[in-house]
């Protein structure tokens, strides 16, 4: 099985790496346009760019299972969470679509967001280390590196993977 991931963030190949351990699959990356802002600022718009790089990633890279990976900030009244969304296309099929773990940014990083700035150079800055979206993450380094990026959106997979063999299982009897 073809499966292609619609990013070449390595914490998001990690995670795509570490779902699929119960079958056999050829793994390739390709940077799809998510086709929202580089930094979504809603649920509704994290997943449209979820579903966006799987729809893209299927198409592009003609395999099998594509799978798309986004995270963006939702607004609450208890203040701005992160949120992750995952999506998965195969052909013939609706995107299937899973969320991930949420936590709330601090009030001076979720000030900056608001004013336009996007979550990962403003992570840069504030734990002054680069590439933090390309390893533990917001989520990382806001759990004390408890959960980190890769496996929170493992996670996220473990529920598409999960659904989509749901789902096949349910077709075969129905067949
Ligand atoms: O190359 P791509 O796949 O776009 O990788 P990215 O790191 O930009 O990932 P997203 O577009 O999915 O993330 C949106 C923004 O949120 C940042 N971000 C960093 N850590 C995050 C976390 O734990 N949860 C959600 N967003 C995070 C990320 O760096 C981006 O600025
Ligand atoms: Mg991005």
């Amino acid at each position: 099985m073809r499966v292609i991931i619609g990013s070449k963030n390595p914490a998001k190949i990690e995670a795509v790496k570490n779902s699929f351990t119960n079958q056999y699959i050829e793994l390739s990356s390709l940077d799809i346009p998510s086709g929202v802002s580089d930094q979504p600022l809603s649920d509704e718009e994290t997943i449209k760019g979820a579903i966006n790089r799987a729809a893209g990633a299927l198409r592009e890279g003609s395999g099998d299972i594509g799978i798309g990976l986004e995270g963006g900030v939702q607004e609450t009244n208890h203040g701005l969470f992160i949120c992750n969304w995952g999506a998965l296309a195969a052909k013939g099929l609706e995107p299937i679509i899973a969320g991930g773990a949420r936590i709330l940014l601090p009030e001076e990083i979720a000030a900056r967001l608001r004013t336009g700035e996007e979550l990962g150079p403003v992570m840069e800055d504030y734990a002054k280390k680069k590439n933090v979206s390309k390893q533990e993450g917001a989520v990382g380094v806001f759990t004390n590196g408890l959960v980190n990026r890769a496996e929170m959106f493992t996670h996220v997979m473990n529920l598409l993977i999960g659904q989509y063999t749901y789902q096949q299982k349910q077709n075969q009897i129905e067949s």
